[in-house]
């Protein structure tokens, strides 16, 4: 890693098939050089097609640059905006993109680029595993959280009306380009919600990143943020992610550790209708509550949730429920998660700081005697 360019790869089991292993390339100022790389890797040698993928904010921003940067390396580019939000990542926002990919007429051998956070990056990618049958998905992730997070290890999907996430495919990427420049647009709101899940690596798998972190004043804004620790985590988190990933591609095992938080969590966000908290903070309220259970289950100790609680508490993001908000669907909404098994569900918990582990111990009634903590 230097200065303020590094390249992490994710290493994949390729079979029979040519080699599936991609980078995640972080650098200041790289996304006008997209297409000469996507030349680079061999995209474009059949079909020149190009499908961007964006929303209306994003495009405005970058669109153009990406455009630019694609067709001067001799791609035959269109654009489809969706509009912004969870409450969009939907089967209908995917019907558009398989419109747009027909009307453009998509080939195989063509592409398309997620030029967005996760929303758009998760569609794009179901989109692109399921056109044809599957075609190359290039992520330009623009927030925080699709940095560190969602851009990366393939997971793709869209919501159902009763569920998050129940729809999709792992489909890894030919390539995740990240350049932290656009972060400089990006709300406070959405960067405080990324933190959730840079938190989250902290407590699962990396210690260091989580004591660098607790070293911080604050961490509610971009411009609390020195360029070397941003540099910094976004290295970390890419390394961890893609070293889960490339151990467990497809969550047998060692992958569910990147759902921590994400229980509780996205029964939060779907009770809610995805429009009191944003993926980040019901995560970051999931990882509070998974905590607390831990401690009651005797898993870890009261000083680390503390330490816990300090750190998202830097981040200023939500640490409270409304006192009305529907518990029991709450609980209900558990049964939905993709790591139930046998009808039980399995809550990733923490042992320690940089460690976790998978618990089918944990009842409705513990999960609602700490909701009950939380609320105002
Ligand atoms: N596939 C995975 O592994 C994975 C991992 C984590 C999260 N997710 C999914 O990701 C989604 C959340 O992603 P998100 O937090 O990126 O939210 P998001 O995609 O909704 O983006 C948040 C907001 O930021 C705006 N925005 C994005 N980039 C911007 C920029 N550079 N400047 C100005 N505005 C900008 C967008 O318009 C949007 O309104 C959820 O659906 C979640 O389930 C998936
Ligand atoms: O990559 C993973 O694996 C994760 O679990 C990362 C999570 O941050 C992400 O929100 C993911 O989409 C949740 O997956 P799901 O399988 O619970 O839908
Ligand atoms: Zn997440």
């Amino acid at each position: 890693m230097s200065e303020n360019s590094a390249t992490v790869t994710v290493a994949l089991s390729s079979d029979n098939q040519p080699n599936r292993s991609y980078d995640i390339a972080i650098a200041a100022h790289s996304l006008k050089n997209l297409g000469a790389k996507l030349v680079e890797i061999g995209l474009g040698k059949k079909s020149k097609k190009i499908l961007i993928v964006s929303n209306p904010v994003i495009y405005k921003h970058y669109g153009e640059t990406v455009h630019n940067s694609l067709t001067n390396a001799s791609f035959d580019v269109a654009h489809l905006i969706l509009p912004a939000g969870e409450r969009f990542k939907t089967a209908n926002s995917l019907q558009k993109i398989y419109d747009a990919a027909l009307e453009h007429r998509l080939e195989r051998s063509s592409a398309i680029v997620a030029l967005g956070g996760g929303v758009i990056g998760d569609m794009s990618g179901y989109a692109a595993a399921t056109w044809l049958r599957g075609i190359d998905l290039v992520q330009v992730p623009t927030t925080l959280l699709a940095m560190v997070d969602s851009a990366i290890g393939g997971k793709t999907g869209i919501n159902h009306p009763q569920g998050k996430n129940l729809i999709g495919a792992f489909y890894q990427p030919r390539l995740v380009w990240i350049d932290p420049e656009v972060l400089k647009t990006l709300p406070a709101r959405e960067f405080r919600s990324a933190m959730a899940e840079v938190i989250k690596y902290g407590v699962i798998w990396d210690r260091e990143l989580f004591d660098l972190l607790a070293k911080c004043d604050r961490l509610d804004q971009l411009r609390y943020i020195s360029d070397e620790l941003l540099q910094t985590i976004l290295y970390r988190c890419a390394k961890a992610k893609a070293e889960v990933v490339s151990k467990d591609e497809k969550e047998g095992n060692l992958r569910a550790i990147l759902n921590y938080g994400h229980t509780v969590g996205h029964a939060i966000e779907s009770v809610t209708n995805y429009r009191l908290y944003n993926h980040g903070e019901a995560v970051g309220l999931g990882m509070l509550i998974a905590g607390a259970i831990a401690v009651d289950l005797g898993l870890w100790s009261a000083e680390d949730q503390a330490q816990q609680v300090a750190l998202i508490a830097k981040t200023r993001l939500p640490q409270t429920l409304p006192a009305d908000i529907d518990q029991e669907a709450i609980v209900e909404s558990l049964s939905t998660d993709k790591k139930v098994e046998a009808g039980k569900v399995r809550f990733i918990l923490p042992t320690a700081i940089g460690h976790v582990t998978l618990s089918d111990r944990v009842t409705g009634d513990l999960v609602k005697q700490n909701l009950r903590q939380i609320l105002t």
